[in-house]
């Protein structure tokens, strides 16, 4: 428990924000390169696209662009792999059962394993060149975070200690965060009065602050920030939240009754029961970004555990000002370079999986625009 603890505290440090500032500039420099890739109109699976986009951003601002070439293509497909054969019901109750999708879990861990071994491995060759030089873009990731720190008995973390939290990290923010991003994307799609009011907010801050973006930019776009946390509260990719009892312990619900937990008890929260609660969210199956705005701020309304989106707590989300500064970027961008329409139905959640995100394919068409000039 106390390594756990310790390590938590690594990666407290290791995704602070004040790294994100900096972090935002690699988040742009990665968009910006993806798109350029799109042509001036085409079709595209978006949850594919953004999954990808992802990965990428994680290579660049968690990995200092350690994943070059090949190796990039197949740690994404690994993450993938490794997501796909991870989150089924059946994973969660019989881990080990030696049936094909552990299989395939264990061998996409195993090979993202050697791969992010290989690089810990070659930064620790040239890690001493690098503080020397204090080369800022270099020493300033994820990674070199993990590598400098010590456990309070001053041992440094072990290469495979390092590799298992880079894949928790990995883990932990990609999927989350491509299935929001996906998610946003098409609630926006079909929801054209959000989607103006999206825009219109590009055109206004652009408009006054210019172009490129950075963190300062981003942080006033309001309205994009409801849309993500809107999706996010309907579509939340981590449904439920679990805990174990160290000691016995007694809670009161909202009607009176007293419960009693007994100690060593597993505790499940359900966020997509909670984030749905009648008493909190008017209409709370509509999509509504503005229940967000000043005014209504219906996620306040229930105290600090109305909005567990992001867990609560002491061990909630690391990752929550990194995850909303990346899902800006990306729509930030869409939504200012990109007409785009939803072509396929608006996608089922996968609520057979224990982390569920869109089903299918989610293929929308886009043209190139600029709502800038
Ligand atoms: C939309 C995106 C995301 C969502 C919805 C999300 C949600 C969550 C939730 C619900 C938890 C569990 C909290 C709890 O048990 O109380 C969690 C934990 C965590 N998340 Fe995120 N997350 C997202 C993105 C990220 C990103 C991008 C990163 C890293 C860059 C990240 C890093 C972590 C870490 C390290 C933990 C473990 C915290 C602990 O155990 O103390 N997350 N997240």
């Amino acid at each position: 428990m106390a390594t756990r603890n310790e390590q938590i505290r690594f990666c407290t440090k290791a995704i602070q924000p004040a790294r994100l500032r900096r972090d935002v500039h690699s988040m742009v420099c990665v968009v910006e390169d993806y798109f350029a890739k799109w042509g001036q109109s085409g079709t595209v699976d978006l949850k594919h696209e953004l999954g990808h986009l992802i990965v990428l951003i994680a290579n660049r601002c968690l990995l200092g662009n350690e994943i070059k070439g090949n190796n990039l293509e197949e740690v994404s497909k690994l993450l993938h792999e490794l997501f796909e054969n991870s989150f089924h019901m059946i994973n969660l109750f019989f881990p080990h059962l030696p049936i094909p999708p552990h299989r395939r879990r264990n061998e996409a861990r195993a090979r993202l394993g050697k791969i992010l071994h290989e690089i810990v491995r070659s930064r620790r060759r040239i890690s001493p060149a690098r503080v020397m030089d204090n080369n800022d873009d270099d020493e300033g990731d994820v990674l070199q975070s993990f590598m400098d720190s010590k456990y309070s008995d001053g041992r440094s973390m072990t290469d495979s200690e390092i590799v298992g939290l880079l894949i928790a990290i990995l883990f932990a923010g990609q999927h989350t965060s491509s299935s929001t991003s996906t998610w946003t994307g098409a609630c926006l799609l079909s929801n054209q009065k959000y989607m103006t009011a999206a825009v219109e907010e590009q055109k206004k801050i652009i408009g006054q602050n210019g172009e490129p973006i950075d963190y300062t930019i981003l942080a006033k776009m309001d309205t994009l920030r409801c849309c993500i946390k809107e999706a996010l509260r309907l579509y939340s990719p981590t449904p439920i939240l679990l805990r174990h009892a160290h000691k016995s312990f007694t809670v009161q619900a909202r009607d009176g009754m007293e419960y009693e937990i007994p100690e060593g008890n597993a505790l499940a929260c359900s966020i997509a029961v909670s984030n749905k609660l009648p008493y909190i969210y008017k209409n709370p199956d509509v999509y509504d970004p503005c229940r967000f705005a000043p005014g209504r701020e219906e996620d306040r309304t229930g105290g600090k555990f109305s909005d567990i989106s992001f867990g609560a707590g002491r061990y909630s989300c690391l990752g929550q000002d990194y995850a909303f500064m990346q899902i800006k970027v990306i729509w930030s961008y869409l939504l200012r370079n990109f007409e785009l329409e939803l072509i396929s139905p608006f996608p089922e959640l996968e609520n057979d999986k224990i982390l569920p995100g869109p089903r299918g394919k989610v293929m929308v068409t886009y043209r190139r625009r600029s709502i800038v000039n």
